[in-house]
């Protein structure tokens, strides 16, 4: 488990990361989300001992992880830029990181030739921006972490190796509960992936819940009636409602039994409750705390 408690990173006197108490099972696919300067990847270099928080605690199963060289063999890193050594090729960092991470998997590193199948002679700097960051990917799960921390991880990537990479992060959360964190700024690319979803904005937590019971906590209604009764829905929690001519659309947080029998209640004329997407909730829900979504998400 990751165990995040009364953090705070200030760069001079600004403070870009403030975050009270956030706790992250082991085998979470966690995507952390957030517009441009949210505090991202500051956040997930802390998490990966890279940087030293100003206050606060950063635990992985109890221990901490900045300096901590044990723990950093079970995690790995995978930055927004590429920083590996250019000059090596791939085989000479695969000795490398056989060297650093002991849980190494040759059989792993054999299997990910064949999905990526580059020249493994070849220096890394002679490769494109999305080969290398294939490079990346290919090392990083052949060291098999516990933790794996990956910052805007598919920029450049095509969709196929996208899919590639993802049912391989997967199939490690499931054989071995790998923890995954994955930043970025769009929901849709990550919400196949990800269990768990927190929202940062200008440095704070917005958002941090399970996606399953995002999904089924938030329902929308459409509605329509002979004559609307008054005060519709008062004893819900609305998060948004409109009218389009005669058909009332409300966004309702809560049990939907509750909502299914109030419905009855006052035998509209007709009626729909619907699941929402994952994108939709996120606007409703950061609607209802006074967030503009698009100051949040792209
Ligand atoms: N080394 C640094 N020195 C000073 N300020 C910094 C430093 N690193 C980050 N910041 C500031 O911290 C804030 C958060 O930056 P961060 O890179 O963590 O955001 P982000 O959510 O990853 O953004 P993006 O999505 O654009 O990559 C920004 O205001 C940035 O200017």
């Amino acid at each position: 488990m990751i165990s995040v408690q009364h953090l705070k990173k200030k760069f001079e006197k600004e403070c870009v990361v403030d975050i009270d108490d956030v706790m992250i099972e082991r085998g979470t696919i966690y995507g952390l989300l957030g517009s441009n300067g949210a505090g991202k990847t500051t956040l997930l270099k802390m998490l990966s001992g890279i940087i030293k928080p100003t206050t606060g605690t950063i635990l992985f199963e109890n221990e901490p992880i900045y300096e901590n060289k044990k723990l950093k063999e079970r995690l790995i890193f995978i930055p927004d830029q590429p920083f590996f050594f250019q000059h090596y090729s791939i085989r000479q960092l695969a000795d490398f990181y056989r060297e650093q991470y002991p849980s190494f998997d040759e059989a792993r590193f054999n299997e990910c030739e064949q999905i990526f199948k580059l020249d493994t002679k070849k220096k890394v700097h002679t490769f494109s921006k999305g080969m290398q960051r294939q490079v990346s990917f290919w090392l990083a799960l052949s060291a098999m972490p516990d933790y794996l921390i990956l910052d805007e991880p598919f920029d450049g990537l095509d969709a196929v190796v996208r899919k590639k990479i993802k049912n391989l992060i997967v199939r490690d959360v499931a054989e071995r509960n790998m923890t995954v964190l994955i930043s970025s700024h769009n929901l849709r690319e990550v919400e196949d992936l990800c269990n768990y979803i927190g929202i940062i904005h200008r440095g704070k937590y917005v958002i941090h819940r399970d996606i399953d019971d995002l999904k089924t906590d938030v329902h929308k209604v459409q509605i329509a009636y002979k004559t609307t009764p008054k005060a519709l829905f008062s004893n819900f929690n609305v998060l948004h409602h409109e009218t389009r001519g005669s058909v009332h659309m409300f966004i309702i947080k809560g049990d939907l039994d509750a909502i299914d029998s109030y419905i009855k209640e006052t035998a509209p004329i007709l009626s729909d409750v619907l699941p929402l997407t994952l994108e939709e909730i996120f606007v409703y829900e950061m609607e209802g705390i006074g967030y503009a979504m698009d100051h949040v998400l792209v």
